[in-house]
């Protein structure tokens, strides 16, 4: 009995020894993990937690910006630069590099204030039309230029929106800095009886555009655009006719009406003289866009900046487009409500348009002294 009582202590206290022994090792080795966890930490990257977007920026950040968020070599816009496949459809050629000058922009120089520097002012030069010609492409190419700023929206100011005032206006208008001119495109002021004296009246000084394009091409791209909305009109043919028999047009359809150039010019003369207008091509803003982008600089008084270099031409969409657009590092075609196909229209109605509007195509290329070859 005594010999097992002490046989029992003794094996107590062994135990007691035991887990006194595990506890030191426990509390002398968990620092040392610790500071080893804590040493493994520091030395690799931490795994990026948060959204794909998160994970995206940190990644981006890592593969090359600087502290103040610009990308450098290898980074988001390095990539961007090059990335013009963002926009690439399946089989399309990829769109050629950006222009250095457009990489370095000016515009992102100083020129232009991010933080909204600069004061509103009514525009200087105006795109007043016309319908179809190629107004949107005029002005997205135009807006590529560091001393062009413009409104997107079109303001239809001496139209619809006269009643609001010049301070209403004046407040549509993005800033500008000293130089810089302002612009904004509404088609529909070409055609408008009121708009020459009210443009007179807010400046004299207005520089003028004016894209016109092949009247009877117009007159069915402006029909297409009116078919896109209501699928229930009556047919191009049936609307071009006052008569079928008699073959007498009707002029009082827009769609006719708006390709009488020579007669809407008419009234634009009689408040600004010709040099304050420039009358663009619409057919070779497509077929060489940097051609009349320089015509349209020089009467700006603006520096030739925006060149060939600027464009390529999309196969799939048919059109030139801009290999960067403003603001962005991306290249840019328009949309697509711009250059639709055209439906097929009876070519002895085209015939009879072409002949209808043969006379006013003269007249006009007298008055503007400029040929565009429509009649050909
Ligand atoms: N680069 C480029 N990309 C796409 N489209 C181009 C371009 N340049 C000129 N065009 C022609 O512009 C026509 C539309 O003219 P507008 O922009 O003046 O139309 S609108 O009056 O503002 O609705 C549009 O007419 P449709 O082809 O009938 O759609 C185009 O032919």
């Amino acid at each position: 009995m005594a010999f097992s009582r002490v046989r029992k202590l003794d094996a107590r206290s062994r135990g007691i020894l035991f887990r006194k022994a595990v506890v030191m090792l426990c509390s002398l080795l968990a620092p040392l993990i610790l500071l080893h966890l804590l040493a493994e930490r520091c030395a690799s990257p931490s795994p990026v937690r948060g959204s794909p977007r998160t994970k995206r920026l940190v990644s981006e950040w890592s593969a090359g910006s600087d502290p103040a968020g610009r990308a450098v070599a290898g980074g988001a816009l390095a990539r961007a630069r090059a990335g013009a496949m963002v926009w690439q459809l399946p089989g399309e050629s990829p769109a050629p590099p950006a222009p250095p000058d457009l990489v370095a922009s000016p515009r992102f120089a100083g020129k232009v204030s991010p933080l909204g520097e600069g004061s509103k002012k009514l525009p200087q030069a105006l795109i007043i039309g016309v319908k179809k010609g190629g107004t949107r492409a005029l002005l997205e190419f135009l807006r590529v230029h560091p001393d062009i700023r413009a409104v997107g929206a079109e303001p239809h100011f001496f139209d619809r929106n006269y009643d609001y005032g010049l301070e209403w206006y004046r407040d549509l208008m993005p800033k500008t800095l000293e130089g810089q001119i302002t612009m904004e495109k509404t088609p529909s002021y070409f055609v408008t009886r009121e708009a020459p004296a009210r443009i007179s009246a807010m400046s004299r000084d207005t520089k003028l555009i004016v894209v016109v394009r092949d009247p009877v091409t117009r007159a069915i791209s402006d029909y297409t655009q009116t078919l896109s909305k209501k699928p229930d009109i009556p047919s191009f043919e049936s609307l071009t006719f006052k008569n079928r028999t008699t073959g007498l047009i009707d002029t009082s359809w827009s769609a006719v009406q708006i390709g009488i150039y020579a007669k809407h010019l008419d009234n634009w003369l009689q408040y600004f003289p010709m040099d304050q207008i420039l009358f663009v091509s619409g057919e070779r803003l497509i077929s060489d866009p940097a051609g009349e982008l320089g015509r349209v600089q020089d009467f700006l008084g603006l520096k030739r900046i925006i060149t060939d270099k600027h464009f390529y031409f999309n196969q799939t969409k048919g059109f030139p487009c801009l290999k960067k657009a403003e603001g962005s590092s991306k290249p840019h075609c328009l949309g697509k409500t711009k250059g639709r196909t055209h439906p097929n229209i009876d070519p002895e109605v085209v015939q009879r348009l072409r002949d209808f509007y043969r006379p006013f195509n003269m007249k006009f290329y007298q008055m503007t002294g400029r040929f565009f070859g429509w009649d050909n």
